[in-house]
């Protein structure tokens, strides 16, 4: 499912009307005609005694208009307030407006009747909001802002229609303080919003609904859009399958470098996790003072004890001699290794052709020779969160935050890299741009040690997918899939910890 801007969904629509020819009423009428059977299915609106429905000025009015409709048509009790006045509305909203009246169901405007207004909104049961939805510019104003602060106030279900009205639908907005309707529910036309997955703005869409209103898929091909939810379907479709008569051999050689002295687990959760998410075969390289308790910890794995990780040079050949003397399909490098050394993971893995994920540690390491990123003899997997991400690019922690899509887009392209920007919703993106945004995950993921059994799960997925999009994009769903099925289950997000996650994983897409 693709995921647009507002700005994106525009372009899309009028494709739709002016060059294949269906109508902005029928595309109206079918949005309205979606939202009413998704709200009747609703029980807060079954059971409701008093609905009301909020509209604009602008086309989400419009549905609004149709809604309105379609509530009064099965005997609903139904307010429908205008927030500007009637003969400010225009366009198609209009034409759906004057649907509305002809066939005899009235509505009340907002500036005529504003303290009957008032007192009403603590009466509704459900309140439908209409008031703005892709069109809106620049801060919200009056008297939009009352209204909002009084919906956000009341003890009403709220649904907004397409968007919560007041947030934008780019992230390209300047700072601003964020006024937007605080809905229960979004039901979102078509296609996902972009700032239904980027904060604050997320916070404000409630549940998430997509409803199709019949665009068709050509209109979207038109516009070459590459940011896409990786669903449950996706994953089902691209998810290895294992033959009956399968070898280990089939499913890749693992190396996972890490750990030092004051983080053994780190590593030891990634090697976990990676023969969890079905490698053929895993080894740890680490130092000695980490390697026994490996061995006893990840007992399917092979160790081979790596030199004190303080002393860098002697550090640095004994990886590179694992790497002569065994052959490997892939490589993680980075869980606990620590920041007080200084290693070049290019001269240690020079001719190597395997994928190679660099998490954590080794992140900070390579953003000092970032430019040898675009001269890799391996595809190149970097999994940063976002001070992670700042690291790498020189900006802060809040720049990264305020732009995530982009500042991911731009570094993949630029240094040739997938990127998996960690996250509430972690964004996949390839070196050709394409992004993919995870939908599944919970605070329980906010922990360490999560992180690292997403670099094993990665690096396991790397070896069995044909496409090492596909392997992150599953790895990263599956990864906050088995948080929100233990949560479902339920444990409480404070007390799960990370390899919770490694011992639920098998259990998950069976
Ligand atoms: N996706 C589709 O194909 C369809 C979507 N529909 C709905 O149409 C809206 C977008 O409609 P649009 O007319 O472009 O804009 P809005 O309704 O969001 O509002 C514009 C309206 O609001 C005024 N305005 C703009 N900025 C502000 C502000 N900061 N403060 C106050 N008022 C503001 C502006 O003057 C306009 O009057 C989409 O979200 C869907 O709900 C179609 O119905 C069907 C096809
Ligand atoms: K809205």
């Amino acid at each position: 499912m693709k995921v647009v801007t507002g700005e994106e969904m525009h372009q899309i629509d009028r494709y739709t009307m002016e060059s294949i020819g269906l109508q902005e009423e029928l595309l109206m009428e079918n949005a309205g005609q979606a939202l009413f059977l998704a709200l009747e299915k609703e029980k807060s609106v079954q059971e409701a005694n008093r609905i009301a429905v909020f509209i604009g000025a602008g086309n989400n009015g419009g549905d609004g208009f149709v809604v309105g409709r379609l509530l009064n048509e099965k005997g609903y009790l139904v307010d429908v307030w205008t927030i500007p006045p009637i003969d400010r509305i225009r366009g198609t909203a209009k034409t759906h407006a004057n649907i509305y009246q002809r066939c005899g169901y009235k509505f009340r405007e907002y500036q005529e009747e504003y303290e009957t207004f008032y007192r009403n909104i603590n009466h509704y049961d459900v309140i439908v909001d209409g008031l703005l939805g892709t069109g809106i510019r620049g801060e919200v104003r009056k008297p939009y802002d009352e209204v909002i602060a009084a919906v956000n106030e009341s003890k009403a279900k709220v649904f907004s229609i397409d968007v919560p009205s007041g947030i934008p639908s780019s992230t390209e907005n300047e700072q601003r303080e964020v006024l937007g309707v605080k809905a229960d529910k979004t039901f979102t036309l078509q296609a996902p919003k972009l700032t239904a997955f980027h904060f604050p703005y997320a916070s404000f869409y409630g549940e998430q609904i997509t409803l199709d209103i019949g665009i068709p898929a050509a209109a979207f091909q038109k516009m070459n859009i590459h940011r896409e939810l990786w669903d449950e379907t996706r994953v089902r479709n691209s998810l290895p399958k294992r033959s009956d008569h399968a070898h280990k051999g089939d499913f890749g050689r693992a190396l996972i470098i890490g750990g030092s002295r004051t983080m053994p687990g780190a590593p030891i959760l990634t090697t976990r996790a990676c023969l969890r998410a079905g490698a053929g075969l895993t080894t740890l390289a680490t130092p000695l003072s980490v390697a026994t308790a490996a061995a006893s910890q990840a007992p399917e794995a092979m160790v081979h004890p790596l030199a004190n990780e303080h002393e860098q040079e002697e550090w640095m050949s004994s990886v590179v001699s694992v790497l002569e003397s065994n052959r490997f399909d892939g490589i993680a490098i980075g869980p606990g290794i620590g920041r007080d050394q200084r290693f070049s993971i290019f001269d240690m893995f020079s001719g190597f052709q395997g994928p190679v994920i660099m998490d954590a540690d080794a992140i900070h390491n390579v953003a000092y020779e970032k430019e040898r990123l675009k001269e890799a003899s391996f595809p190149v997997v970097l999994t940063p969160h976002p001070g992670e991400m700042a690291v790498l690019t020189g900006e802060t922690v809040e720049n990264v935050e305020q732009d995530r899509f982009h500042v991911a887009k731009a570094f993949a392209m630029d240094f040739g890299v997938y990127l998996v920007l960690k996250g509430r919703y972690t964004i996949v993106t390839a070196p050709d741009g394409k992004q993919w945004i995870n939908p599944t995950g919970n605070p329980s993921l906010a922990k360490g040690g999560s992180g690292d059994i997403l670099t094993g799960a990665i690096l396991a997925f790397c070896l069995q997918h044909e496409s090492i999009q596909e392997a992150l994009c599953n790895a990263v769903y599956i990864h906050g899939y088995v948080a929100d099925q233990l949560v479902e289950c339920g444990a409480s997000p404070m007390g799960l910890v990370a390899s919770d996650l490694i011992n639920e994983w098998p259990y998950a897409f069976r």
